[in-house]
């Protein structure tokens, strides 16, 4: 895999700014920067991080084909981050953005809200603006109605370890329907900490079930080992793809996917279709498989 320089920007937001102190989207789409220890806004300037220094661990697989890039490409999502309080929402946002213990760098990333990166998924770049305002404190209500609106897609994030926070993820499908009703947006819910294996109190099997019951796909991440976190965000640029782009770019895509899977992935995916022919009851089972596989609808 290749990488060039990410591009870090922090947007802001006067109104946000006004009410929480916290950065945002601005309205006008204009982005303003941070400067290390100045806590000054400079829109003239902006911060190049070498992306070795932040992605070794987690996104410069040799076999993946994400590409970091400093170029904005034309199809920008908007991802926003809800869950329970404590569930790693800032710790994933924090590594999409690259953000490190080690970091060694002019650039520093205030607050823990709005992070914009370009990536290449499936040979096409995609440009996430990710979002992590949520505020799960009574004052925060009016920034959780403004989330519910704003975004073009949603990881609603619960710990493995914490089963009120699963039981909150269901509670935030339910609103995201009936915030965005007639609309079909793409929704991962993400069960993160899975590196806690002993402190597991929602398994695999269950975020699978509650993924298929709130038709949304399902992913188990780990926030502090960075297992799954790349899978993740090309997922939803996937998931977004698949809704708004036509039959033939996908098919296009799923193609090409195809083409770079390892044989294992290839062998699974075979085997797959050899026990579905096989087995008519097994409907909800392959839904439930199906809700893993992030490059399906
Ligand atoms: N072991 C482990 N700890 C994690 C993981 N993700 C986050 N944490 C820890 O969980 C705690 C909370 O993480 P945050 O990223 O602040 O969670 P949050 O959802 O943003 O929390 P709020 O901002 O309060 O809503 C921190 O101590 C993290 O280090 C993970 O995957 N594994």
């Amino acid at each position: 895999m290749t990488l060039n320089n990410v591009t870090m920007r922090r947007t802001h937001n006067s109104s946000l700014q006004q009410q929480q102190q916290r950065w945002s989207i601005p309205a006008d789409g204009k982005h303003l920067l941070v400067q290390k220890d100045s806590n000054e806004y400079n829109p003239q300037k902006r911060y190049t991080i070498n992306p070795d220094d932040y992605y070794r661990r987690s996104w410069s697989s040799e076999s993946s084909d994400s590409v970091i890039s400093s170029e904005s490409g034309s199809n920008c999502y908007r991802v926003v981050l809800i869950g329970e309080h404590g569930v790693g929402k800032s710790s994933l946002a924090n590594i999409f953005a690259g953000v490190h213990d080690s970091i060694d760098s002019d650039c520093e990333v205030l607050g823990e809200d709005t992070y914009e990166r370009t990536l290449m998924v499936d040979g096409e770049s995609a440009t996430i603006i990710l979002l992590d305002m949520w505020d799960n404190k009574r004052e925060g209500e009016w920034i959780r109605d403004h989330c519910m609106q704003v975004g073009d897609a949603y990881l609603i994030v619960y710990s493995i370890t914490d089963r009120a926070s699963f039981e909150k993820a269901s509670e935030l499908r339910i609103q995201l329907r009936r915030a965005r009703q007639k609309e079909d947006i793409p929704i991962i819910l993400v069960g993160n900490k899975s590196d806690l294996v002993r402190c597991r109190e929602v398994s695999v099997a269950e975020g699978r079930a509650c993924a298929v019951v709130f038709d949304c796909k399902f992913i188990e991440t780990s926030a502090a080992v960075q297992h799954n976190v790349k899978e993740l965000f090309e997922g939803i640029v996937r998931q977004v793809r698949l809704r708004r782009d036509s039959k033939e770019k996908n098919e296009k895509r799923l193609a090409y996917q195809k083409r770079r899977e390892s044989i294992p992935k290839k062998a699974r995916r075979f085997w797959g279709k050899i026990v579905a022919k096989n087995n008519k009851n097994m409907a909800f089972k392959l839904k439930s498989k199906s809700c893993h596989d992030l490059s399906v609808l």
